[in-house]
């Protein structure tokens, strides 16, 4: 098997590549190349390690042709266009936990720079100005934090911000009360937090809800005196605004990590005196940095060598500890997927995946997601489990998952109904042999009829009347045509009505073979497959 191929594009520390080449990916570590070198080249590469300054693009995504994962080094996933790389069936993912303590710390720097004026201060001592009487601050005791964000991060910058005796108060829609208590903040509204804040810090990712929440309007309802930090993304604070507010005195100081333009180089802020920045640094300490990148690393490894999916933001994850149990299942249900696929007639608006005995114990979103993939094969061949979700909405197709841990006739069981024109279709199938190690995986029913078959390689599906003879005239025409049967699987619905036969066949069965077949004496409907 050829190595997969990573490229690394942003700085990054160098364990990641230690970390690919050690689990079995050639790398290439190529940094600052332009997006016209990097669309050059990454039609070569399967896997992409960035950070925040690759920049992936519809465009580099087209060029992309072999790419199966990108991985960033970091939290904010806003350089990646995460619904065109779903599209292409690529994996994104991240390290949401690798550099959060690392940004919680800085943003707490920031805003004890901000209280005590320290960078000033400083280019004023080290210029030999002594300037003593310039630089009076105020204590942070006592203060009323106000979090934009309560997440990771604004948990963590809530837990250093109580240890400084501050109180903290958070307006994050999706805080429960619960976790609100957890971490000791009081739960507010976005008004009542620019009322009540002495200090500000955002820590949300930039979406269409969050852009510019600290617009001029919001702006102008903080606290007078208000301190700003933003180690957060540039989008969600207005930067012309801030510049008028801290001109005013309204608000005595604001602190950037980030910019509404990185790199940034110009910016009506730059240069006032009560504000200071950094150039995106949130993230850069040596523990965040070796964090990330053996994250990434490792999580991308998993993926393109192991099948294993760990923080993709655009599919299931799938745990080391999981995998092995649910990749037989995966086999099954995109075989079982692609059955139905290539059986059922026209427009398909409904699916269900039914997961019957041991098999409603597992986690049922990889075992979905591989059952669309298989079914909407039909539609496109490069469909994979990233991208046939999207499929699958796109076409109006309303999937369902059913679990029932009642054990039927078989311990394990996937079943996968399609709503069709002609009513539901169903096709059924099991795991034989120990499931947990990976059993065999066997069709066990076929639009109502028992069969017990494995779906593999080239097949041919035909439904004939049960009667004396037929198997023998199906035999024939086999080897007339030069065609090695390699297994022969019957069922039927009862004695001398509707049967059907599954033949696995060493070669695909042309057209003119499938018509012949459909010409033999009992034959009522005949249709190559492929698996
Ligand atoms: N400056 C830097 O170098 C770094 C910046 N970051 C940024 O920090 C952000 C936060 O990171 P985490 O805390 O790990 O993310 P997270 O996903 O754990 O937390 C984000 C929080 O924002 C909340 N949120 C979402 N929409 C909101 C809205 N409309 N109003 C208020 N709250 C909303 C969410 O409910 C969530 O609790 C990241 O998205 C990333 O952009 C992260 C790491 C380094
Ligand atoms: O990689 C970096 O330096 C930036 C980190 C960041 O912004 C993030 O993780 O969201």
């Amino acid at each position: 098997m050829t190595k997969p191929k990573v490229l690394i594009s942003d700085k990054m520390d160098p364990n990641a590549a230690r970390i690919f080449e050690e689990r079995g990916c050639d790398v290439d570590v190529i940094t600052g190349e332009t997006a016209e070198e990097l669309l050059v080249r990454i039609g070569e590469y399967d896997g992409l390690a960035i950070r925040s300054s690759t920049k992936v693009t519809p465009e580099i995504l087209d060029a992309a042709t072999r790419l199966k994962v990108i991985g960033r080094a970091g939290i904010g996933v806003d350089n990646v266009d995460i619904p065109y790389a779903s599209g292409k069936g690529v994996v994104v993912m991240n390290t949401p936990f690798g550099n959060s303590i690392t940004t919680a710390e800085h943003a707490i720097a920031m805003m004890m720079a901000l209280a005590r004026q320290i960078p000033q201060a400083n280019a004023g001592t080290q210029a030999g100005e002594w300037p003593k009487s310039s630089f009076m601050g105020v204590e942070v005791t006592g203060k009323t934090l106000g979090l934009i964000g309560a997440g990771n991060i604004g948990s963590i910058v809530a837990a250093r911000a109580q240890g400084l005796k501050m109180k903290v108060i958070a307006f994050d829609p999706f805080l429960t009360p619960e976790r609100a208590i957890e971490i000791g903040v009081e739960k507010v509204d976005l008004d009542g937090l620019l009322e009540r804040a002495d200090f500000i810090t955002l820590h949300t990712p930039l979406t269409d809800e969050t852009r510019n929440i600290l617009s001029r309007e919001s702006l102008g309802k903080t606290k007078a005196g208000v301190r700003i930090v933003n180690c957060a993304r540039g989008g969600l604070i207005d930067e012309a605004a801030l510049a008028d507010l801290l001109e005013s005195g309204h608000v005595a100081g604001a602190a950037l990590d980030v910019f509404q333009t990185e790199p940034a180089k110009e910016s009506p802020l730059f240069g006032m005196p009560n504000f200071i920045c950094t150039p995106h640094l949130g993230a850069s300490t040596t523990e965040a940095q070796v964090n990330v990148a053996l994250q990434v690393a490792e999580q991308m490894a998993d993926y393109l060598v192991n099948g294993g999916v760990t923080n993709a933001l655009n599919m299931p994850s799938l745990s080391a500890e999981e995998a092995p149990k649910l990749k037989p299942y995966m086999a099954l249900a995109e075989r079982l997927g692609s059955l139905v696929g290539q059986l059922a007639h026209g427009n398909l608006p409904k699916i269900s995946v039914e997961l019957e005995g041991d098999a409603a114990e597992l986690n049922p979103k990889p075992i979905t997601g591989a059952v669309l993939a298989g079914l909407m094969r039909r539609y496109s061949d490069t469909v994979n489990m990233v991208n046939a979700p999207y499929l699958a909405k796109e076409r109006g197709i309303e999937v369902r998952e059913i679990r029932n841990t009642r054990e039927g006739i078989y311990q394990t069981l996937v079943r996968v109904t399609v709503a069709t024109d002609a009513g539901d279709r169903s096709v059924a199938g099991t795991l034989f042999g120990n499931a947990k190690d990976g059993g065999g995986a066997r069709l066990t029913e076929i639009f109502g009829i028992g069969i017990e078959a494995e779906l593999d390689g080239d097949m041919l599906y035909i439904v004939n009347d049960d009667a004396p003879g037929f198997i023998g005239r199906i035999g024939t025409l086999m080897g007339e045509n030069g065609i090695n049967i390699g297994t022969f699987n019957l069922g039927r619905r009862q004695a001398g009505g509707e049967a059907v036969l599954l033949l696995s066949v060493d070669q695909p069965i042309s057209q003119e073979v499938a018509e012949r077949a459909e010409k033999v004496e009992g034959v009522r409907f005949v249709k190559p497959l492929a698996f």
